[in-house]
């Protein structure tokens, strides 16, 4: 399992893009008429005419991610009103892309944790898997990236996550290994320790 443990609180809470740093439209569409000669077709082809600008369409969807603020996301509190056990989300949709062959990454997340002095709204959790599966990512960073964040963002005495997923990378290609799904988890704080991690554990895995 990725360490995160020395990873600074800074590096976590400043990983949004910047515009200007972003090369323009009519750029990112030349690079993928290139990809497509490179396929091996022809991008002036009348059916390939309009891809380049939905490919592009496509990657500010699927890369969403680098252009939202995950501190942010948790910014909005509640009390947690007497409430003093864990709160877990669990099958959480992720939909995520590799960072080596830049191949769908798709799975579920279950997010829990223990509420410090405050809660989120519970949609929060969902977006903040999706603001960080929303980028080139290896899983064990995802579920460490969002494992973190709720931590110190949320202030929160522990947390868990579970990752469940299977890798295009792997199963269309390559080594060709259908069905094959990884999975990850990442304990904190109280939630590492009994009694809460025996408890955690068995329902963040049921169905991951
Ligand atoms: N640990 C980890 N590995 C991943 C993840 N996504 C993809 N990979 C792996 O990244 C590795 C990249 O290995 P390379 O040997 O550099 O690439 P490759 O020659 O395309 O490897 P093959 O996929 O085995 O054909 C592969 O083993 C992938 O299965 C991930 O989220 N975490
Ligand atoms: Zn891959």
């Amino acid at each position: 399992m990725l360490d995160l443990a020395a990873a600074s609180t800074e590096s976590i809470l400043h990983e949004v893009a910047r515009d200007d740093l972003r090369p323009s439209r009519l750029e990112a569409e030349a690079a993928v008429r290139m990809l497509i000669r490179w396929a091996g077709d022809d991008p002036a082809r009348v059916g390939l005419q309009d891809t380049p600008a939905r490919v592009v369409r496509a990657y500010e969807e699927w890369f969403g991610g680098y252009w939202r603020d995950p501190v942010k996301i948790l910014g909005r509190r509640f009390e947690r009103s007497g409430y003093d056990d864990f709160i877990l989300l669990r099958d959480i949709p992720v939909q995520s892309v590799c960072e080596h062959h830049m191949a769908a990454i798709q799975g579920v997340a279950h997010v829990a944790y223990l509420p410090g002095e405050n809660v989120v709204g519970i949609s929060k959790l969902a977006r903040l898997v999706d603001a960080y599966a929303r980028r080139l990512q290896i899983q064990e960073r995802l579920t460490a990236e969002i494992a973190d964040t709720l931590q110190h963002a949320l202030q929160a005495r522990g947390v868990g996550v579970v990752i469940r997923a299977s890798h295009g990378c792997m199963t269309t290609r390559g080594v060709h290994a259908h069905g094959a799904a990884m999975v990850t988890r990442r304990l904190l704080g109280e939630c590492a320790h009994e009694p809460y991690r025996s408890d955690i554990l068995k329902a963040l895995s049921a169905s991951a």
